[in-house]
């Protein structure tokens, strides 16, 4: 550790309350032995603090809090302290009385308390507590993913903070819950005293003997879960693990072949409604719309994006952030070894300068793919296919991951503002909000747009309604971004739920918005789980994000879970290989169950290719409408495949193009003019009307398109 890096928390002490009666559990909780370690809880989690402190997180030391007659059961490391939690002088005031002694020990301390009973604590959700904890906040508590409550007992106190519940306590409101809002004037939420959870069982406790065992059944699935783990090696709890593979990629056609096969419902009478893609308008009059709204319109005046895209460099993988440096000479003979420093998901905020430096660049930090990185000395992402966690941890207890390649600069990275910068122009005057506009406008900043010619109304009478779920922490909504108002550092501007809508529009479908769950898979299952027996009935489901190999991409476990069977996961397709397709089966009460649920990968541009050709076929399934794509001939496809860059065999790329003017065809020569990279850039999108793609067997290329 760098010794001149200032720390977080000046004066931060930790109490470990061991004081409860455990009248619930029946035992000791402080006792019971963690499955990890096989060391009695408390001791399990005192081996963590120490190390912690050893690291310069607890300046002012660690402390246990316990009743008297916990005293004689207990072995406390050298340097712990002991404060006597007494509830015949104290009173029947529960944690506070714990919290209260040690601070009264350690007047001037900022304290980290944390209860027992708490098994799934982790080193990286004790230092992103400590992380982010403001300057300028009384007091910081996790808050409960399921119903956004604080937890008073894993949080940070300060004085001030310790002296509103000194009083509240007086005044007979001992709930430090109750304190800790009353400080923050009634509400504590994200931001004001509120942190989101990362691992979200972190705040989950053990309080009865069932409640234990389950924890003990998951804590040892997790340990076997790790690569190289066995039940003989005790080490730290694991957080949660990568997700595990696609099994089987298919090709582009198979996939569609297979959506050919599904059984599904007859839409009834659809072939009556007119295509609205086509429906037009004279009206001259501009007006400014929601960007939704404005879907099919004419643009009345250029627009330029707000925002830049992306919001803040971030990673491309879900995988390792290393110094490329420390693997310059990585391969499998000689193999570089490297500690877990830290943990960013998608959606955290940035982890503190100073808690970087502190823990050094010898190292790498787990990132899931849209999470910020660390620091630019994280010049490098290693994807985790290309990595191997070994099983053991190193004399700090710190996880260890085995390289085997190099690593270039920048690799897996992406900028901020690499797709599009404030000021450019991401629509012309004149050109048409398509849906793909759509998602670039949002992914920009841009809320409503001025069109002329009536925009396409939603269809008076559906052709069925289509539930979108969006997944992650990271997404906020467009219409919470108000003038001026970016989104927080680590969050990301939800493009892709305006896309859907418009295109669902766009094909006569009802897009129905149902909540996004976040990261978290109850909140998922019981959206997905309601719309399974909605009435009326979804005619397709689409999830958004989730289905790669992060550990918050829980998507395909929790359908699974739901009895919603793949049909496949995973196409040879750039972008939008981790696509997913699941299908549920009617059952003999109710024929309306019958849903199929595509799954679209989280990159905007990924989920945009992906739901033009599978959502577009299951569409065109559902209503009898036909195809849109058209093949190109053999000559032109030649020419199409010489400019954009070549695709493995076997698979399929999709690129969006600019039409040219005259003729309405994708337009080669501007393509020619470009500067192609890879298939699915988002700011590839400014200026084009079409998507090409290329699918390439061993015969050689073929082409289709269509225009948006
Ligand atoms: N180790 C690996 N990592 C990744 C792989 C891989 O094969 N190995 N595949 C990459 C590919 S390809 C894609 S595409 C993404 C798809 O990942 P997920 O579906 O799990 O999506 P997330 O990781 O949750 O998000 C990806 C990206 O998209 C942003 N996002 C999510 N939702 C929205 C939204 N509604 N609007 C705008 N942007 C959104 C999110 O912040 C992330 O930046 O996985 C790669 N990783
Ligand atoms: O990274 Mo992805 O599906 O190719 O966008």
């Amino acid at each position: 550790m760098a010794d001149s890096a200032p720390l977080r928390i000046a004066n931060l002490a930790v109490v470990l309350l061991l004081g409860g009666r455990s009248s619930r559990m029946g035992s000791a909780k402080h006792l019971l032995e963690h499955p990890a370690t096989r060391r009695p809880l408390y001791q399990h989690h005192l081996d963590l603090l120490v190390e912690l402190e050893k690291q310069g997180v607890f300046p002012a030391g660690v402390v246990v809090s316990a009743r008297a007659d916990q005293r004689d059961q207990l072995e406390l490391p050298e340097g712990v302290e002991l404060v006597v939690d007494d509830p015949d002088k104290n009173g029947a005031i529960g944690p506070a009385s714990g919290i209260l002694e040690a601070a009264n020990a350690k007047p001037d301390a900022t304290w980290l308390v944390l209860a027992v009973d708490l098994p799934f604590v982790t080193r990286s959700s004790i230092l992103r507590l400590v992380a982010s904890h403001a300057r300028d906040s009384p007091v910081s508590l996790y808050l409960h993913p399921s119903d956004g409550n604080p937890e008073p007992l894993f949080s940070v106190w300060t004085p001030r903070a310790l002296e509103q519940l000194r009083a509240n306590c007086r005044e007979g409101k001992s709930g430090p819950c109750r304190a800790a809002k009353d400080v923050w004037g009634g509400k504590v939420v994200e931001g004001r005293g509120g942190v989101s959870v990362v691992e979200d069982d972190c705040v989950r406790d053990a309080d009865t003997p069932e409640e234990w065992e389950q924890a003990v059944a998951e804590l040892a699935k997790r340990q076997q879960l790790r690569p190289g783990a066995t039940s003989s090696q005790p080490s730290a709890p694991a957080p949660p693990p990568f997700a595990p593979a696609p099994t089987h990629s298919i090709s582009f056609h198979t996939a569609l072949a297979l959506i050919d096969d599904l059984p599904l419902p007859q839409v009834v009478g659809a072939s009556s409604i007119p295509d609205p893609a086509f429906s037009t308008s004279n009206d001259e009059r501009a007006s400014r719309l929601p960007l939704v709204e404005a879907a099919g319109g004419i643009s009345s005046a250029t627009v330029r994006a707000t925002l830049p895209c992306p919001l803040h460099d971030n990673s491309a993988m879900d995988g390792y952030a290393v110094p490329s440096s420390l693997l310059a000479t990585a391969s499998p003979d000689r193999p570089v070894l490297l500690p877990i420093l830290g943990r960013i998901v998608a959606g955290d905020p940035p982890p503190p300068p100073e808690l970087v430096a502190a823990l050094g660049t010898h190292g790498c930090w787990e990132v899931m793919t849209g999470a910020v990185l660390p620091s630019a000395a994280f010049d490098a992402v290693v994807k985790v296919e290309d990595a191997h966690e070994v099983g053991e941890a190193d004399r700090a207890g710190r996880r260890v991951v085995r390289f085997v390649t190099r690593a270039t600069p920048q690799q897996h990275r992406r900028a901020k503002g690499e797709q599009v910068q404030p000021g450019d122009v991401v629509l012309g005057e004149g050109e048409r909000v398509s849906p793909e506009k759509v998602l670039l406008l949002a992914a920009c900043g841009i809320a409503q747009v001025a069109v002329r010619s009536a925009p396409l109304s939603p269809p008076r009478r559906p052709r069925g309604r289509v539930g979108i779920v969006a997944t992650g922490k990271e997404i906020v909504p467009l219409a919470s971004l108000g003038p001026g108002r970016e989104p927080a550092p680590g969050h990301v501007v939800d493009c892709i739920t305006p896309f859907l809508s418009a295109l669902l529009h766009s094909h006569g479908f009802e897009p129905v918005v149902l909540s996004s769950s976040g990261d978290s898979r109850s909140a998922f299952a019981s959206t997905v789980a309601a719309a399974l027996v909605a009435d009326p009935p979804f005619s397709l489901l689409v999830t958004v994000a989730g289905v790669s190999r992060g550990s918050t991409d829980h998507i395909p476990s929790s359908l699974a879970s739901l009895g919603i069977s793949p049909v496949f996961h995973g196409v040879k397709i750039r972008p939008g290989a981790p696509v997913k397709l699941g299908f549920h089966p009617p059952t003999p009460t109710r024929a309306s169950c019958a849903l199929p649920v595509l799954s679209l990968p989280g990159n905007p541009m990924a989920s945009a290719a992906c739901m033009r050709s599978f959502g577009g076929a299951l569409l065109e399934r559902l209503s009898g409408a036909g195809t849109a794509w058209r093949s190109m001939d053999a000559a032109q496809a030649r020419r199409w495949a010489q400019v954009l860059p070549a695709t493995r065999s076997g698979s399929s790329s999709f690129w969006t193009v600019p039409l040219d003017a005259q003729s309405g065809l994708p337009s080669l020569e501007s393509a020619m003019a470009r500067r192609w990279t890879w298939p699915g850039a988002l700011g590839s999108l400014a200026g084009a009307g079409a998507w090409v793609r290329v699918d390439v067997d061993e015969q050689g290329a073929s082409v289709a398109w269509r225009s948006f």
